[in-house]
């Protein structure tokens, strides 16, 4: 922090609150205060020595609130959210195939990303999200929808071998992103990963030029592994090993791969993830509602695998709310292990915050509220009958805080959402022109 005898720095704003969790270092915060400037955390330090160091001409004081890192989302497919409560109570593969692929087969296109991914990151930034990993058809049209949203997004590249409206198959999908890569880049709020769709609908070929370009270009890949029971079982009948065995010996597994879901595994897979460095996804709603199976967190944490949570797309979830997403993550670890010091508070917020960051390569970025980081932080008031008392505010964001009690949202520095309400776009009107689409694909039956 600067002498408090020259003349004070200015800086863009500073924010304090009655608590801070700046996640990384573990350690609770009270009455502290983050100066931050150009987007960027300058100081983090107690309120009184912030404001004798720094001038701002943007302050703001949060007296109830917890200010945190925002979540980062891990896997969605954020353009879903048309499709939100079309198809319930499925199993994975009768709900792909039956109904979601035929309504996207049908629909999808770069106006339906847009619209499905605003009304998506409407729905998170009101809930603290400030970052979202997503995995979905026409990628520039999801990567626009952020970066005027002010939203940060890790984009996937799509690559699947079926014919869709996006591209004719698994070639035409690298080629796609191969074209698109140096568009996107010019986004700030961007970066990008290949994301094969899972190992049943990309063939050996298809992984051999994930992994070239991936290496050319040194991205992350972003994949769903491992989700049913089913897909382990076919790739046995298939290929003759596990799908984790044949994305290692297909050289596609680093400290840079995302495999998502992972809800069967056995000591082999585990050193398999172990020994690659890879990181897991975990989206238990998803996995609960589609009745694919459990992760075992605690065995994978115990192995120092790498763990983030994500909430899928919203037609399987049916929300993007990673408040919800990470206490049913908590719950769930201690329910299935047996074990009720599984996933305490503090590690599922680090996995909701700085270990999705770390998980798309972004842990030097967001994630966690340190100096040089950009200043992607939420505030939570504690003041509501659902937190009230607070004996430690930690345990009240991981186990009884609810999205409503989000007040403040800034992604690079930029307020977001304020009291409650997005500052930039009417929700209304986002309603209202979804609403055409929501027709459409209500019709569809009567328009065959
Ligand atoms: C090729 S874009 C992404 C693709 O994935 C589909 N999808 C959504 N949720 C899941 C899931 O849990 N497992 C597998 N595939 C899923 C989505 O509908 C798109 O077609
Ligand atoms: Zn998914």
């Amino acid at each position: 922090m600067p002498s408090q005898h020259a003349a004070k720095p200015v800086v863009d704003q500073i924010i304090s609150a009655r608590w801070v969790i700046p996640v990384r270092p573990r350690v609770l915060l009270h009455h502290h205060a983050l100066a931050i400037k150009q987007g960027r955390i300058v100081a983090i330090g107690p309120r009184d020595e912030i404001h004798a160091a720094y001038t701002a001409a943007d302050n703001t004081t949060l007296d109830q609130h917890v200010l945190m890192p925002g979540f980062v989302n891990a896997h969605t497919h954020a353009a879903m959210t048309l499709m939100r409560g079309l198809a319930d109570d499925l199993p994975l593969m009768t709900w792909l195939n039956e109904h979601i692929w035929p309504v996207e087969g049908r629909f999808v296109s770069p106006e339906f990303v847009s619209m499905g991914t605003e009304l998506a990151i409407a729905e998170m930034l009101r809930g603290g999200t400030t970052t979202f990993n997503d995995m979905y058809f026409f990628p520039e049209a999801a990567a626009q929808s952020a970066q005027n949203m002010g939203m940060r997004a890790h984009i996937g590249h799509v690559i699947i071998d079926f014919p869709t409206a996006y591209a004719a198959n698994a070639d035409a999908c690298l080629q796609a992103a191969a074209d698109l890569l140096p568009c996107l880049q010019q986004m700030p709020l961007i970066r990008q990963s290949l994301a094969p769709h899972a190992p049943y609908t990309v063939a050996d070929a298809g992984l051999r030029g994930t992994r070239e370009l991936a290496e050319a270009e040194q991205l992350p890949v972003h994949m769903h592994v491992h989700e049913t029971a089913h897909e382990v079982e076919e790739s046995l009948a298939q290929h003759g090993r596990r799908p984790l065995a044949r994305l290692a010996e297909l050289g596609l597994l680093n400290p840079r791969f995302l495999a998502v879901h992972m809800t069967q595994l056995d000591a082999d897979d585990l050193t398999i993830c172990r020994d690659s460095g890879l990181h897991i996804a975990h989206c238990p709603e998803s996995n609960l509602k589609l009745g694919s199976g459990i992760a075992p967190v605690a065995r994978i944490r115990e192995q120092g695998i790498g763990v983030a949570i994500g909430t899928d797309g919203a037609a399987s979830n049916n929300d993007l709310d990673m408040l919800g997403e990470l206490r049913t993550a908590a719950l769930l670890a201690k329910g299935f292990s047996g074990d009720p010091t599984a996933f305490p508070a503090w590690e599922v917020l680090e996995a909701a915050t700085l270990g999705g960051a770390e998980a798309i390569g972004w842990g030097d970025l967001t994630g966690s509220l340190e100096p040089g980081k950009t200043a992607d932080c939420i505030a939570i008031s504690l003041d509501h009958p659902a937190t009230f008392p607070v004996y430690d505010p930690v345990s009240q964001v991981a186990y009884c805080a609810g999205r409503d009690q989000v007040t403040h949202v800034w992604v690079n520095g930029q307020i977001r959402i304020r009291r409650g309400q997005a500052v930039d776009w009417e929700e209304q009107a986002l309603f209202s022109r979804a609403q055409a689409w929501v027709k459409r694909i209500r019709d569809k039956d009567q328009n065959t």
